[in-house]
């Protein structure tokens, strides 16, 4: 090392302290190696007791601190950057904007096996022929003809990687038969991107009808624009997507889909492998954590050309990145509630603004941020207002439950629409948002019911098993046999949930087949995908159930879809409940009809009259969701505004609201409230215990970005000194989707 020129390494770590940490290079590192040490690569350091692994940010000859002080790195764990300008890029604003430590989000963009120190980047198998494989000919494969396939793939071809194999159809067990042989071996190495003559292709594109043409024809590629396809359901958004995708993988570019659950999903998956013959990858919590770091690596290395991913997929590595789709873009689970409490649509935009590609947004009920966005031509709006495939859209019925007779919930003429469906041979489906059997256990002899011990809340009663559990806290209890109030033997189970619809549907129609779709009933992995097969097969069947069913199935026999409740989205504190209530009636119904035979919806209110409710039925989605718009504008919340929320928990009330008021304070000092910026709270929380925690918010709004951006900055800086603050778990929601 030179002495008069020390190395000093400044790093990411993953602590929550808001700045970076420098280091002096590791003190046995010659200077070549030190020269090897470029930013992005991951450097293993001691910090107080414990051994960290960090991000190299930037290298120099001077630092902030006097440099005797500095401590030596342990080691660098790479030979090259795991992490690249632009993902550095993205780190870096999303840690400003979402204010939270980068070295946190850095981490979190990094598959988990590469957060520890003994991780590393792994390599790929790559499979060729052997010399007496090449000299054989197609008639040695007569009665194999999966080996026959892969054979002939990998004549035609250099080594190719396992991946690109697995795209092209080939099956691993051949591959195994003829390593076994001798006909084919298997190395391991650095991977290579694939060439870009690429064969991208599986099968003929669908001919697009006018509205998708003109969407596809809108896109300019390699240059950046944020589009919204708003296109109702069964519309044809996914055709659009894909032939999107094949033009980007024809330039020998990458794509990134963006999808909200792919566990939901698995039709969308499947259509991507169906039409591509490049490899594709799929990163999501679920995939295990092994499977996750090659996948990954996939992505990284140039090898897949397609990834489809839940909103952490939005940090995945594309070194060739052409385009970004996020498809249902209005879905809450691209925000992250908690930690890192990011929007992934909304870092998807940063990023395809950072790379300069174009953004596709997809919703038939696209949220009212990317709609005012796209009103204020500040995006591409694209519309889609036919369904495809010849299908007519689902006629929409307000059934007024006032004068209703009804089994658990459901009105007579409900049942008697699902009677006449499953008669017909079709399949019905009922949306009731609600697992458990009841959402509250009373005694109707003295008022009592089972609370929740730890939270504002009461207990649901489930069946199967038999118990009440708090879907707050997760809190478990027996079902008491007798009022523990007042000892009346006979509890009620009051409100319906899926497992009681369930037994009243069974008992209606016992002659058909009743399937519960909720969490409970699908916890295992290919639960979805199952039943999924099980509805093509086309008999006539009846499902219950909740949200899931509501996110972009193709189920082409339904046609007749029943919401049991649409009151609860009516009734919402939450200024965001109408909209979602409107998003959930528009998905769930679309479910209905999609293939050659008509669908019919019937949403259940007691409050038929209501003029929203009845302008999203009569009028659709968007001119509802202009409404909302405008009351937002007359009362200046998002997208209108700017928010910010504070959040404060604690076992003792008066120390969380002690530090929010604090942060009052402090925010009013920095930011005098004004038309630009106001502050409200400290106000409880809409369930202000909850898991035996008193919750508090400060709400903050802004008419400009930056303001937030620095307000907030200043503001986590003075709340670090407060004392309070390191007894009372705070944290900041920048845009939050979630005011509970
Ligand atoms: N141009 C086309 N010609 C014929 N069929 C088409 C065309 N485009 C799409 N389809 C078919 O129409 C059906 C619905 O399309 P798709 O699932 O893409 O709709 P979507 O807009 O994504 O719907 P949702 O928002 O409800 O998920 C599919 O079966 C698809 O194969
Ligand atoms: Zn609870």
């Amino acid at each position: 090392m030179n002495c008069d020129h020390p190395t000093v390494l400044t790093l990411a770590l993953p602590t929550p302290l808001f700045r970076h940490f420098e280091y002096l290079a590791p003190a046995d590192y010659t200077p070549a190696q030190n020269d090897a040490l470029i930013p992005g690569i991951r450097v293993e350091v001691p910090f107080g007791r414990q051994t960290l692994v960090g991000i190299l940010i930037s290298k120099s000859h001077t630092a902030s601190y006097p440099i005797e002080k500095l401590k030596p790195a342990y080691q660098a764990l790479d030979a090259k950057p795991v992490i690249h300008g632009d993902i550095l890029a993205l780190c870096q604003f999303a840690a400003e904007y979402y204010q939270h430590p980068l070295g946190e989000v850095m981490m979190a963009a990094l598959p988990q096996k590469l957060r520890a120190s003994d991780g590393a980047l792994p390599q790929t198998a790559y499979w060729q022929l052997t010399t007496e494989g090449k000299g054989l000919n197609s008639e040695n494969f007569k009665r194999s003809p999966k080996q026959q396939t892969a054979w002939e793939v990998l004549l035609h071809s250099a080594p190719l990687a396992e991946t690109a194999l697995t795209a092209k159809q080939v099956d691993k067990s051949a591959l195994k038969q003829l390593q076994k042989k001798n006909l084919a071996e298997t190395f391991l190495a650095d991977a290579q991107a694939l060439p870009a003559s690429q064969q991208v292709l599986n099968e003929t594109p669908r001919t697009l009808n006018n509205e998708q043409q003109h969407a596809l024809d809108t896109i300019r590629f390699h240059k950046f624009g944020c589009y919204l396809l708003e296109g109702i359901t069964g519309s044809g958004k996914t055709e659009v997507y894909l032939q999107a995708i094949a033009r980007v993988l024809q330039a020998g570019q990458q794509a990134l889909v963006l999808v909200p659950e792919i566990g939901l999903t698995p039709q969308t998956v499947a259509r991507f492998e169906e039409r591509f013959a490049v490899p594709i990858t799929q990163l999501h919590s679920n995939v295990a954590k092994g499977a996750r770091l090659e996948n990954w690596h996939s992505a990284f290395s140039g090898q897949a050309r397609i990834v489809i991913g839940t909103r952490l997929a939005v940090f995945a590595p594309l070194p060739e990145l052409g385009i970004i789709i996020v498809d249902e873009e209005h879905d809450l689970s691209f925000k992250q509630q908690e930690g890192l409490r990011y929007s992934a649509r909304d870092l998807a935009i940063v990023r395809a603004k950072k790379n300069n590609i174009p953004l596709l947004l997809g919703s038939a009920t696209p949220s009212l941020e990317s709609l005012h966005n796209a009103l204020q031509q500040r995006y591409h709006h694209l519309r889609l207002t036919q369904r495809a495939a010849n299908a007519a859209t689902p006629a929409l019925q307000l059934l007024d439950m006032r004068k209703q007779p009804q089994h658990a919930g459901i009105a007579q003429a409900s049942m008697d629409a699902i009677s006449a469906t499953l008669e017909r041979g079709e399949q019905a489906l009922v949306f009731i948002n609600r697992r458990g059997f009841a959402p509250s256990l009373i005694c109707q002899s003295c008022g009592w019911s089972a609370a929740c011990k730890y939270c504002d809340a009461r207990m649901t009663l489930h069946n199967s098993p038999r118990k009440l559990h708090c879907h707050h806290c997760g809190a478990m209890a027996y079902p008491p046999s007798q009022c523990p109030s007042c000892m009346n033997p006979a509890l009620s189970a009051l409100g319906q949930g899926t497992e009681r619809a369930e037994e009243t549907l069974q008992a209606a129609f016992n002659q058909h087949t009743v399937i519960r779709v909720d969490q409970d009933s699908m916890q295992r992995k290919n639960a979805m995908a199952e039943l999924t097969q099980q509805l093509l097969e086309g008999q006539p069947c009846l499902l219950v159930g909740t949200q899931m069913l509501a996110k972009g199935h193709h189920f082409p026999n339904v046609t007749l879809v029943v919401i049991v409740d649409t009151d609860q989205g009516l009734l919402s504190g939450d200024f965001r409940g109408i909209e979602r209530m409107g998003q959930q009636v528009i998905q769930v119904a679309g479910r209905a009809g999609r293939a050659e035979k008509p669908g019919t919806v019937i949403i259940q209110s007691y409050r038929p009259d209501h003029p929203l409710l009845t302008q999203l039925i009569t009028e659709g989605y968007h001119n509802f969701a202009k409404s909302i718009l405008g009351e937002r504008a007359s009362c200046r919340m998002p997208p209108y505004n700017h928010m910010a929320l504070l959040r404060a928990e604690s076992k003792r009330a008066d120390n969380a609201k002690a530090l929010l008021t604090k942060a009052a304070q402090i925010a009013r000092q920095l930011q005098p409230p004004s038309p630009e910026c106001s502050y409200l709270g400290p106000i409880p929380a809409f369930m202000e215990r909850r898991n035996d925690r008193f919750r508090y918010q400060l709400q903050l709004q802004f008419s400009h970005r930056q303001t937030r951006t620095q307000l907030l900055q200043q503001l986590v800086e003075a709340l670090n000194k407060e004392a309070l603050s390191k007894r009372v778990r705070w944290s900041i929601d920048v845009d939050p989707q979630d005011m509970g």
